[in-house]
C-alpha cells in the first residue's frame, strides 16, 4: 500500500447538511497539509430536486482541483410507511449500508482508510464501519445544545410517560442550557405521538459508539454545553464521546453565477445597516394568513427590508416553490413599500446577503447554518423557528448567545406571529432605543469577532482541528487495509 491514507466522508443530502459536511472535510484536508486525501461517498438524494442540488455541488467541488474524490453510491429503494423525515432518512441510510461497506472495502488495497466521518442521521452505518474496523466519527452540523439533548433522550424518556414534551409540565434539563420550556423542544418531539423520538434516541445512543463527534460550533459559542457533555452530564455513568468543536464551519465558496445577484444589486443602493433581511431556510414557507401579517408588520415598521418569500412545497417534497407574489401579497403592498423593500420569490444568496454592509438585521428560521452565517457577519437576529431542532436553537440564541431580540409567537395557534409583534421586534432590532435591541447588536458584533478568532491561526477551533487531524493520522488501524 503506497499511496496516502484517505478520510472518508459520508454526508447526507440537503444543501445545509451536504455543504456543511463537505466544508468540514475541506478544512480537515487543509489542516492535514497533504498527509491524507478526502473521499466523499455520495448517496442518491431521495427527490430529483435535491439530487440535482447535490450534483451541482459535486460538479463544482470536483472541478476545484482539491484532493477530493467523489464516489456515487448505487441508488436504493425508498423505505415506505415512514411517519417523519428523520425516520425516512434513517431507514434510507440503513439500506445504503452494504454499498457503503463495499465502497470502503474497495478503497482498502490502495489507500488506508484513516477515518470515516458520517452525518448525524447516518449512525446506522456504524455496524458496517465496526465490521471494517475503521474509526468512525460523527459530523454534527447542528448545535452542541441539540447534541446534548439527543444524548439525554434515553434518560428523558422516563419523564415523558408515553407522551411527547407537549404534555410535560416541568422544564426540560438540557445540560449546559438554562431550564428549557417544553414548547422549545424540537418540533418533531413535542407532540403526543412520539415515534420520531425513537429515531432521535437511536442516533443519540449510537453517538456513544463514535471515536469522536465533530461539532459545527466553537467553545466561544457554546462553552457551557460542551463542558456539560464532556463532564458526562448527558449520559451519567458512561464516558462522554470525545468532542471536536471545529466551527463555525461556514461555506463561502463561489457559485456558478458570474453576475451579482439582483438582491445584491438592490442592497448596493441601500445605506449601511439599514435593511432587515427575512429568510426561512431551504424548507421554510409561511401560510397565506401569516404572509399577510408579515407584510403588515414590515410596512408599519417603516424599515427597509429584503424578504425571501417562498410558496408552498413542491408536491411530494419539503422544498418550497417560487412564490407568486401577485397572488400571495396583500393588494397595494408592493406599491406602498416601493423603494424601501424588495420581496424575492426564489432561492436567494443568503451568505452574500448577510455579509453585505446594508444588512442590519435578520429574521431567521433558526437553521443552525443560518445562525452561524449571521453571527459570522455580525448581524443580530429575530428568531422565527419553524421545523427540525430550530425551536431549541431559537431558545439558545436568545437565552444563551444573546445576539437576538425575542419574537412572541402564539404557540397555541401554530406559532402564529401578529403583525404588531413583528413590527415591535424589527423596530427594536434595527436601531430603536430598547436595551434588548442594543444588547443584540452589541453581542452580534462581539460574537462575530469571537467566531473569526476561533477558526483563525491559534484559535480554539483551529487547535481542535489540528488535534483531530493528529488523532486521525495515528489511527488504531495503522497497517490495516480495512477489509
Ligand atoms: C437537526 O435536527 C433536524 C434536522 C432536520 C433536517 O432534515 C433534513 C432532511 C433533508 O432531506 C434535507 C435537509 O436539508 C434537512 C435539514 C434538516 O434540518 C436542518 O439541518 C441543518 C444541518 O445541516 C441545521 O441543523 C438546521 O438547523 C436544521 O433545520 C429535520 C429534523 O426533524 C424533522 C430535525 O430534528
Ligand atoms: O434562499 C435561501 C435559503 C437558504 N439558503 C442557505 O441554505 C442553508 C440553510 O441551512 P440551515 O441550517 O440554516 O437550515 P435548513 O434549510 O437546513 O433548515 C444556509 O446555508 C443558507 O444560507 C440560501 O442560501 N438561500
Amino acid at each position: 500500500m503506497t499511496s496516502r491514507p484517505t478520510v472518508v466522508l459520508v454526508p447526507s443530502w440537503g444543501s445545509g447538511h451536504f455543504m456543511s459536511a463537505l466544508e468540514a472535510g475541506k478544512r480537515l484536508l487543509a489542516t492535514g497539509r497533504g498527509a491524507f486525501t478526502l473521499t466523499v461517498l455520495v448517496m442518491h438524494a431521495p427527490s430529483e430536486a435535491m439530487a440535482s442540488e447535490v450534483q451541482g455541488h459535486v460538479r463544482r467541488e470536483a472541478a476545484s482541483g482539491l484532493d477530493i474524490r467523489f464516489l456515487q453510491l448505487p441508488a436504493v429503494e425508498h423505505p415506505t410507511g415512514c411517519v417523519d423525515p428523520v425516520e425516512f432518512a434513517s431507514r434510507y441510510v440503513q439500506l445504503h449500508a452494504p454499498h457503503v461497506k463495499a465502497a470502503i472495502a474497495r478503497l482498502g488495497p490502495s489507500s488506508r482508510v484513516a477515518a470515516v466521518v458520517v452525518d448525524l442521521f447516518l449512525t446506522a452505518l456504524f455496524d458496517v464501519l465496526h465490521e471494517l474496523t475503521v474509526p468512525a466519527y460523527v459530523y454534527f452540523a447542528s448545535p452542541a445544545a441539540f447534541l446534548a439533548l439527543m444524548l439525554r433522550l434515553p434518560a428523558l424518556r422516563e419523564d415523558l410517560t408515553g407522551a411527547g414534551f407537549e404534555a410535560m409540565e416541568s422544564t426540560v434539563d438540557v445540560p449546559g442550557l438554562p431550564p428549557v420550556p417544553p414548547s422549545y423542544m424540537p418540533a418533531c418531539l413535542v407532540k403526543a405521538k412520539i415515534q420520531s423520538y425513537d429515531w432521535f434516541e437511536y442516533h443519540g445512543r449510537r453517538f456513544m459508539e463514535a471515536r469522536g463527534v465533530i461539532v459545527n460550533t466553537s467553545v466561544e459559542l457554546e462553552s457551557s454545553i460542551l463542558a456539560a457533555i464532556a463532564d458526562g452530564q448527558c449520559v451519567p455513568g458512561r464516558p462522554a464521546p470525545a468532542l471536536h468543536a471545529i466551527g463555525p464551519v461556514v461555506w463561502f465558496g463561489s457559485t456558478d453565477d458570474q453576475q451579482p445577484h439582483e438582491c445584491v444589486r438592490w442592497l448596493d443602493a441601500q445605506p449601511p445597516a439599514s435593511v432587515v433581511f427575512l429568510c426561512f431556510g431551504s424548507m421554510g414557507s409561511l401560510d397565506a394568513a401569516q404572509v399577510r401579517e408579515v407584510a403588515a408588520g414590515l410596512e408599519r415598521s417603516g424599515h427597509r427590508f429584503l424578504w425571501v418569500l417562498r410558496g408552498p412545497p413542491v408536491a411530494g417534497t419539503r422544498l418550497p416553490t417560487d412564490a407568486d407574489l401577485d397572488e400571495v401579497l396583500p393588494e397595494g403592498f408592493l406599491e406602498a413599500t416601493a423603494g424601501r423593500g424588495l420581496v424575492w420569490p426564489a432561492w436567494a444568496p443568503q451568505r452574500e446577503i448577510l455579509s453585505h454592509a446594508a444588512v442590519g438585521g435578520f429574521v431567521t428560521h433558526c437553521g443552525w447554518n443560518s445562525i452561524l452565517e449571521s453571527l459570522w457577519s455580525g448581524v443580530p437576529m429575530i428568531p422565527w423557528p419553524l421545523y427540525g431542532e430550530q425551536h431549541l436553537n431559537a431558545f439558545e440564541l436568545v437565552a444563551g448567545v444573546g445576539a437576538a431580540v425575542a419574537l412572541e409567537m402564539d404557540r397555541r395557534k401554530g406559532f402564529f406571529v401578529e403583525a404588531a409583534e413583528l413590527e415591535r421586534a424589527v423596530r427594536s432590532l434595527m436601531g430603536g432605543a430598547s436595551e434588548e435591541g442594543r444588547k443584540a447588536r452589541r453581542t452580534a458584533a462581539e460574537t462575530s469577532a469571537a467566531c473569526r478568532e476561533a477558526v483563525g491561526e491559534g484559535g480554539s477551533s483551529c487547535a481542535a482541528l489540528q488535534r483531530l487531524v493528529r488523532e486521525i493520522l495515528v489511527s488504531p488501524t495503522e497497517g490495516n487495509d480495512s477489509r
